[in-house]
């Protein structure tokens, strides 16, 4: 069983290029004010210099506009936009008009909250499930919640698809393998405070990912 990692919400070229040595497929750069882990322009730039070709950069973004996916683009050389609370009509747009993969986050507490992920077939390239945070969270994603990871099980994916919520170096083997996932994504589980990454908690979860089989 391969599985691959994406570090999301990256913000210093020391977290970031401990991501990269340590194997991660993806990287992740918030741009979403509100986040701890945002970074403006300027940062964004200086990050996306810094990675390989054979690393996709992701762009986490929130029920985004055209000027913000626009400037981001440009400034983070982004391979992905994940979209978190776009529908899947908005997900298509921006698909198309900018050419790059997108991934659409879904907030997963229940069984319903699966139904919707055959509506972004066509609109998005990837689904990524992740923990719904609670009711009044200032952020969707990155607050380290995760979901009741049997809920997909029996599951027909109908994308290519991640898991994401709550993941940590201690707990991802057990989230991959009880739930197939062919990519885990994290960020919260590999801080010491929130928007602090952790070189040597970064380096375990990637280790423990190298380990799955
Ligand atoms: O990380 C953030 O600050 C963030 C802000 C806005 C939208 C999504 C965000 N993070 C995403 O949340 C998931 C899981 O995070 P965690 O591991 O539970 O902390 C991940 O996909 C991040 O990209």
């Amino acid at each position: 069983m391969s599985v691959t990692a994406k570090i999301c919400g990256l913000s210093t070229p020391e977290t970031l290029d401990a991501a990269i040595r340590h194997g991660a497929s993806h990287v992740g750069i918030v741009f979403f004010p509100p986040s701890p882990r945002h970074v403006d322009r300027d940062r964004a730039a200086g990050l996306a210099a810094r990675v390989p070709g054979h690393v996709g950069i992701v762009g986490v973004f929130v029920d985004p506009d055209d000027a913000l996916i626009d400037a981001s683009i440009a400034a983070g050389s982004l391979d992905v936009l994940q979209l978190h609370k776009v529908s899947p009509d908005r997900a298509a747009i921006l698909r198309r008009r900018t050419g790059l993969k997108v991934w659409a986050a879904m907030a997963i507490k229940t069984s319903a909250d699966l139904a919707a992920a055959r509506s972004f077939v066509g609109a998005a390239d990837r689904i990524v499930y992740d923990a719904k945070t609670p009711e009044g969270s200032a952020l969707p994603g990155g607050m380290g919640v995760r979901f009741d990871w049997t809920l997909l099980d029996g599951h027909r994916h109908p994308l290519p698809w991640a898991l994401s919520g709550g993941l940590d170096p201690d707990n991802v083997a057990a989230a991959a393998r009880r739930t197939g996932a062919p990519l885990v994504d994290v960020s919260s589980g590999v801080e010491s405070a929130p928007g602090v990454k952790d070189v040597d908690r970064i380096a375990r979860f990637l280790q423990a990912v190298r380990q799955i089989s």
